[in-house]
């Protein structure tokens, strides 16, 4: 189970002429510090799918940091299978597989080296990272380009090789920031059918997507957060319930309701 409550992360600004126009009317301005996450609370249960939405800069990458143990957070608790992550990060970091925006893979191995090196970075022994890396070659389709240099990957074969490395250790939870963003249909079908799989095995899968279909295909809870604000956290049918079942207007209600 996956646990955040009153989550809060400020930046200070050390320039503040690279903000951009809608940062500087943003109200989390205050000063020389931005806030950008100031109270984000959400819960996701063993073999649920969580949906985090939200606009742009609503601070749904800096919460999926904190609770990845990547940043600290200044105030508030973040519980994984009743581990604290803030007080435990190594023994949290174990059991959670979390990919970030950005792929990072090391362009000059293979997508196989890729995995295998995070793989050891887990303990894992050559016949478990074998294995797993042939179950996860099948479940995620990239037989045809595994072995191949990762430096000239299309998006979708990076963000299968990063899905794979995240996920190498079997953690108990898995944390996804925009796992679809920039795939085409199939590599997004194959992504979104990978989340099934985990949550058919009970893992609790938490992933941002400005993507609502993806969220009526998949996700069991949903969570908005708004301008650093958790604005709804709750089942998908309470949350389409919002606005008569459409999950557009009810995206748009829940926000409206926090201004
Ligand atoms: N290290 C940082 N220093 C200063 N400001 C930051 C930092 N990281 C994030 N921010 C700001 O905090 C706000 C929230 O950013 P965040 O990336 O969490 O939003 P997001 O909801 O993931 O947005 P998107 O949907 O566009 O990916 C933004 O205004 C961003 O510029």
């Amino acid at each position: 189970m996956i646990e955040i409550i009153g989550l809060a992360k400020k930046f200070s600004v050390e320039n503040p002429k690279k903000l951009s126009e809608q940062e500087r009317q943003d109200p989390r301005l205050k000063g020389r510090f931005f806030h950008s996450v100031i109270d984000v609370s959400l819960t996701c249960q063993p073999g649920e799918v969580l949906g985090l939405l939200g606009p742009n800069g609503a601070g749904k990458t800096t919460t999926l940091r904190m609770l990845s143990t990547a940043l600290k957070p200044d105030s508030g608790s973040v519980t994984i299978n009743g581990t604290d992550v803030l007080s435990n990060p190594v023994v949290a970091r174990k059991k959670i597989g979390f990919l970030s925006g950005s792929t990072g893979l090391y362009g000059r191995l293979s997508g196989r080296e890729n995995i295998e090196y995070f793989a050891k970075l887990h303990g894992m022994s050559e016949g478990q990272i074998k294995q797993r890396i042939d179950t996860l070659a099948e479940l995620l389709d990239m037989h045809t380009f595994l072995d191949r240099r990762s430096e000239n990957f299309s998006t979708g074969m990076k963000q299968k090789v990063a899905i794979a490395r995240a996920v190498v250790h079997t953690p108990e939870v898995v944390i996804l920031d925009e796992p679809t963003t920039g795939l085409d249909i199939m590599a997004t079908q194959t992504v979104l059918n990978f989340i099934r799989g985990l949550k058919e095995q009970g893992t609790p899968v938490l992933f941002s997507t400005h993507h609502l279909d993806e969220v009526s295909e998949l996700c069991d809870r949903v969570a908005v957060i708004d301008q650093g604000i958790s604005q709804f956290d709750g089942p998908l049918q309470q949350f389409t319930e919002l606005a008569d079942g459409s999950l557009h207007q009810a995206f748009l209600t829940s926000i409206k309701q926090g201004n």
